[in-house]
């Protein structure tokens, strides 16, 4: 069956948790992303197609550039707009953000961080991009759409702190060593100019709906929960709307690679300050390397996120216990709201919440969640 390329296939379908805000695009790609293997999405084909045979001359050349023209033509007719524009469509001299169309932003800090496969980068928008920074579509958590126009494809990000008074928004941005658009980044200097779209959404949160919030990220996977926490919790300590409490545990191979200080620092103070709204437990695969310069050795816990440390850390945090969930049993906060979030690579998210499903959905809850007890209604796979 004839598909489009992939970077066209964005479907509009509803976003889970998001009765309020209709059908909005829906990112294809998963944030999971291969810091081993391969990433979650098909990439770009990069040859001919397998038994494509050069040498039958000119006929099968004006056959395929046929067969190419009905296919267009079939696919435009079809697929006018999938769900917003494709990567190589034309950023407009206009300045507005917005989802459907590419603006001109400037690349104004890239900063090492240990890990050098990863950096903290700043782009700012033109003046005059936001009208509106307390509009609904900047809630967390959401990603703009960054375009790596030498090759015209485009990868979501996420700003850690959503957009500043200036139109600043940093990301921390991991490059892989055969990846586009983190690889082209990671190269780019302060002055480029950098096309992206949005914002889109990427989960909508819900101030009352959840009395407990359990966060779940390897590697850069930190980044839409940083957003949320930043926003709900670090943004303004002064006013706390939500009563939701948060639990983060987040894992990274070595200490060298958790995330900058610029990310860890202000966790690490909430949750010190305010344990009753953020529980922060920190995992490496293995303590050797370089140590990390917010965290001492001793605050690290060597060794996967399992069932045991979730248990812990969930116990520790929530009144709910965890048996409760299992069983569905009476206790006395029974009717506690508890909801996992996971986001990293994938083999990662497999191991705690189960694979995906077919075509970027869901799938039963499995892993360490599926074997606590957990259903698709308490854990959502980013
Ligand atoms: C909503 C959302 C928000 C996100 N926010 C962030 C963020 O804030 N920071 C961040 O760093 N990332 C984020 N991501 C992930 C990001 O969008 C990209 O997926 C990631 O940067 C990889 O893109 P890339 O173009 O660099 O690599 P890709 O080209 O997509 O390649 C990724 C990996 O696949 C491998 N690969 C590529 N081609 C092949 C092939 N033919 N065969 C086998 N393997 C192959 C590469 O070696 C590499 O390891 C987010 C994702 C989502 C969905």
């Amino acid at each position: 069956m004839f598909r489009p390329p992939y970077s066209l296939r964005c479907p509009l379908v509803p976003l889970p948790h998001a009765p309020t805000r209709g059908l909005v695009p829906r990112p294809h790609l998963r944030f999971a992303h291969a810091e081993s293997g391969r990433p979650a999405y098909k990439p770009l084909p990069t040859g001919p197609p397998k038994g494509f045979n050069q040498g039958r001359g000119k006929l099968v050349t004006i056959g395929v550039a046929f067969g190419t023209l009905g296919v267009l033509l079939t696919y435009f007719t079809f697929y006018p707009n999938p769900g917003g524009p494709d990567a190589s469509t034309r950023t407009r001299t206009e300045v507005t953000l917005s989802p459907a169309h590419f603006i001109a932003a400037s690349l104004t800090a890239s900063e090492e961080s240990l890990d050098p496969d990863t950096r903290l980068i700043t782009l700012t928008l033109p003046p005059g991009a936001v009208s509106d920074r307390e509009d609904p579509v900047f809630d967390p958590i959401w990603c703009v759409w960054i375009k790596d126009d030498d090759i015209q494809v485009e990868r979501p990000y996420t700003p850690l702190e959503g957009i500043d008074a200036r139109g600043r928004m940093k990301f921390w941005i991991k490059k892989y060593d055969k990846g586009e658009v983190g690889r082209w980044l990671h190269g780019k200097k302060v002055g480029n100019r950098i096309e992206l779209r949005g914002p889109l959404s990427t989960w909508v949160w819900d101030d009352n709906k959840w009395d407990d919030v359990v966060l779940i990220s390897g590697g850069t996977g930190i980044t839409p929960f940083y957003q949320l926490l930043y926003s709900k919790l670090l943004k303004d300590p002064s006013s706390v709307r939500t009563k939701t409490r948060f639990t983060l545990l987040h894992s990274s191979r070595k200490p060298s690679e958790l995330p900058p200080p610029a990310i860890l620092d202000p966790l690490i103070s909430e949750s010190k300050a305010h344990p009753d709204r953020l529980s922060l437990s920190l995992f490496v695969d293995s303590a050797e390397g370089l140590a990390h310069p917010s965290v001492a050795a001793n605050d690290l816990q060597v060794g996967r996120i399992t069932e045991s440390a979730i248990k812990r850390a969930v116990s520790s945090h929530s009144s709910r216990s965890w048996w409760g969930s299992l069983f569905g049993k009476a206790d006395s906060q029974e009717e506690r709201k508890i909801l996992f979030l996971v986001c990293g690579p994938e083999p990662m998210i497999t191991a705690i919440a189960g694979s995906y499903g077919r075509n970027f959905g869901q799938g039963v809850v499995g892993g360490v969640l599926g074997n606590m007890g957990y259903k698709n209604h308490q854990v959502w796979k980013l």
